[in-house]
């Protein structure tokens, strides 16, 4: 049975697939035996980034995703490559698209390689699970993402920003003016997501994400071998580090939970408390008929997988959009006084937020230029027709984010450029703005993060005003999100208050 299993992995299925594909006129690069293309994707990715690029210019596609360009040039805008073994449909046509984030979790979900590339990282958490998993951890952490509960969070999303604005005032006072703000936007929102989901101190937190950002390089250059049948049981540099690293946050994860049970044990606290951590606790004391438990080994999983998707997009977010609004500086002023006007001196509150139209356009145009998560990628577990194409069971749809939210066919001639305007009417959407992905499996700290980002900004923009530092070198990278390559500096003046 092993043996028939890894045939059909490495070689009949992906056979039947590629035979599939090619009579529905879908052909891609040839692929190598179990590496597929995916030396041909480190080659072009290499080339790409090879030097920094020469501008603040946002024509990054070629760049981000070189293979995508140079595929889509050769085969159309339907192409098939492999990512190893594991068939990859590119798909950029947004009906087909709409109807693939729109399929339920029996449908599709996260592939093999996806999971167990990052079995060691985020686990089994809602971020990889699929079916009906997917759907109990789903349902059981929503309510801690809207309503009361959401509104709730915007104090403390204050009060941590304020203790950070303290700290840039009196660097400021002793002398410094040049400020690494993607660092400074990766504290915080670290900051916030401890307080807010786990009621942990920011130490704690930041020292959580640090190994788990180790972590997630680790698996990434692991993964790489997934394609040689049998290499995730070999004792490998990265799989010992891997181990280690991982009994490491889990130890420290273990030391939160473990608090907050004591309080509860001991008669400190009357319950679990009402911040994730706390519903997931509650969760897992609680006897279930439906065959759904929620073991100590998930618990952690979700906390890690919340730890590091509450954290790393959200700050990419206020990063890029200060590089936006710093070399931009009529967007930086007029959303300014848009903050002094709906806020009138005071700090943002839940009220003042969807007054301030004229962030949440600067916002979204961050986003579609530089959406955190590039891709999305789907496995189809059963044969299913979207639009005219058939795609078998097995087949990875992959839909690059990016490459959508530049296209000049779906956003007009100036798709390249900074240009908020855009978003002044609801009419932008149609499908194509998908940094939180859509469906069913749309992002669930959305509203978190959107809320998250309007606050820091106005508090930022009514503080200080930025410009770019000539130390600033403009080089977006992918290593699961866009990265600056080397930070942003930003140059900060105190505003008189
Ligand atoms: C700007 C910030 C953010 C962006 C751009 C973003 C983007 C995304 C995207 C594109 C997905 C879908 C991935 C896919 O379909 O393959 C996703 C899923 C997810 N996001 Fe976010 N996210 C952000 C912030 C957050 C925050 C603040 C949290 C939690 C506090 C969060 C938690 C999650 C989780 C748990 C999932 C998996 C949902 C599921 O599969 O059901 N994200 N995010």
């Amino acid at each position: 049975k092993i043996a028939y299993d890894t045939l059909s992995f490495y070689w009949l299925t992906p056979r039947r697939i590629r035979k599939r594909m090619a009579k529905q006129g879908v052909y891609g690069p040839d692929p190598r035996p179990f590496t597929g293309n995916i030396l041909d994707v480190v080659e072009l990715v290499k080339e790409s980034m090879a030097n920094d690029m020469s501008s603040t210019s946002h024509d990054i596609v070629d760049r981000l995703l070189p293979y995508y360009s140079a595929w889509t040039k050769q085969y159309g805008k339907r192409f098939i490559y492999w990512n190893g073994m594991e068939p990859r449909l590119c798909l950029t046509e947004m009906e087909l698209v709409k109807e693939i984030l729109g399929k339920s979790s029996n449908v599709c979900g996260r592939s093999w390689m996806q999971r167990q590339g990052t079995k060691h990282f985020i686990g089994n958490g809602l971020l990889m699970a699929n079916g009906e998993a997917w759907h109990h951890q789903r349902h059981l952490v929503s309510p801690a993402f809207r309503g009361e509960r959401l509104k709730s969070y915007a104090g403390l999303m204050v009060e941590c920003t304020n203790k950070m604005i303290q700290s840039l005032e009196t660097q400021l006072e002793e002398g410094q003016s040049v400020f690494e703000i993607a660092d400074c936007m990766k504290r915080l929102t670290a900051d916030i997501i401890s307080r807010t989901a786990f009621d942990t101190s920011s130490d704690k937190g930041i020292q959580i994400f640090d190994m788990l950002t180790q972590l997630q390089h680790l698996c990434a250059q692991a993964s790489r071998h997934l394609c040689i049948p049998g290499s995730r049981f070999f004792p490998s540099k990265y799989n010992r580090k891997i181990k280690a690293l991982k009994m490491e946050v889990e130890r420290m994860l273990m030391e939160i939970i473990g608090s907050r049970k004591e309080g509860v044990e001991i008669g400190r606290s009357s319950g679990y408390g009402s911040d994730l951590l706390g519903m997931l606790l509650k969760e897992m004391q609680r006897k279930r008929d439906d065959g759904f438990s929620l073991d100590l080994q998930l618990v952690m999983d979700e906390c890690k997988t919340f730890f590091f998707a509450g954290h790393d997009t959200t700050s990419l977010l206020l990063s890029w959009t200060i590089m936006l609004l710093a070399t931009n500086p009529s967007w930086q002023h007029k959303t300014r006084a848009e903050v002094a006007q709906v806020c009138n001196g005071r700090p943002p509150s839940v009220e003042h937020l969807p007054k301030l139209t004229l962030l949440n356009m600067v916002i979204n145009e961050s986003l579609r230029l530089y959406p955190p998560a590039t891709v999305l990628p789907r496995i189809v577990f059963k044969d299913i027709k979207v639009g005219d194409l058939e795609i078998p069971k097995g087949l990875s749809v992959w839909i690059p984010v990016l490459a959508i939210h530049h296209s000049e066919e779906l956003w007009g001639k100036d798709a390249n450029e900074f240009n908020p305007e855009r978003f002044e009417s609801k009419a932008f959407s149609g499908g194509r703005f998908l940094p939180f992905s859509s469906g069913p499996r749309t992002c669930i700290g959305q509203g978190f993060a959107l809320m998250e980002a309007k606050i820091i900004l106005a508090m930022l923009l009514s503080k200080f005003s930025f410009t770019i530092s000539d130390t600033y070198r403009h080089a977006p990278v992918v290593v699961l999100t866009i990265q600056p390559k080397y930070g942003i500096q930003v140059c900060l003046t105190p505003l008189p208050s």
